[in-house]
């Protein structure tokens, strides 16, 4: 590995992860605020893309092709779907799709556009690092599929129908374009999630009071996991 990207889609995403680093070198670009450290001999970069898939596209892009890096980790929080999922539980996403990019007047399936496909694999490699990292700090994650949309979900309805089309386990807004990115580009990538709300008519109140926490839960495992790459 050349270069590690490490992403959020917010502010409060990112800062406990920055907490871990100093001598941070800023660099504006793309109307993006991207930060530079090496950490243990291993270069980094980190940036928040702000929320939403076509941000997310921007920053992830951004970080390959204009910072050169070859692995993206990427942070944050996310609703659960699955009931096992509690607030403050974590998720690794296997595979990721688009809830919300919808041709079906063509007879195409949900998340489906020709010459794409409905869902995108993250790096299994990644993936059993962050295994073997959870099983040494004794926590457990659940490993699952997450459905990625430009709405904050907030209605049984909603999650409802994500859950019966995709059979997804969380949902949140960035994931699955950060997984379009880094197959096109041909580089692997990790998204972690930790659980802020339940994505039903109390996500907005959940959201605002767990985001931190949830956001520090995971970036303290992603800490262990950049450890151990
Ligand atoms: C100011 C409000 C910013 C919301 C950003 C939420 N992020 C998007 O990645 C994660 C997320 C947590 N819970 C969610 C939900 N119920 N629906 C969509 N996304 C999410």
């Amino acid at each position: 590995m050349k270069k590690l990207a490490i992403m959020g889609a917010m502010v409060e995403e990112i800062e406990p992860l920055l907490e871990y680093f100093e001598n941070v070198k800023l660099t504006e670009y793309a109307n993006n605020k991207y930060y530079e450290v090496n950490y243990k001999g291993l270069d980094i970069v980190i940036a928040y893309s702000k929320i939403g898939k076509v941000f997310a596209s921007l920053t992830a892009s951004t970080m390959i092709e204009k910072f050169g890096c070859d692995t993206l980790l990427f942070s944050g929080v996310a609703g659960a779907i699955n009931p096992k999922l509690k607030i403050g539980d974590m998720i690794v996403a296997n595979k990721l799709c688009q809830h919300d990019l919808d041709i079906t007047a063509f007879g195409h399936p949900h998340g489906y556009v020709p010459e794409g496909s409905v869902f995108v694999e993250s790096s299994k490699e990644l993936r059993e690092v962050a295994k073997a990292v959870a099983k040494e700090m004794g926590i457990e994650v659940i490993e699952g599929t997450i459905a990625t949309g430009d709405q904050f979900v907030h209605s049984s309805e909603k999650k409802d129908f994500i859950e019966k089309t995709f059979q997804a386990d969380a949902l949140e807004m960035e994931g699955a374009s950060v997984a379009v990115v880094c197959n096109a580009l041909n580089v692997p990538f990790f998204i972690l999630r930790a659980i802020s709300d339940s994505a039903d008519m109390d996500a907005g109140f959940d959201f605002d009071e767990f985001l931190k926490s949830s956001a520090k839960i995971s970036a303290d495992y992603l800490i262990k996991i950049v450890d151990k790459l």
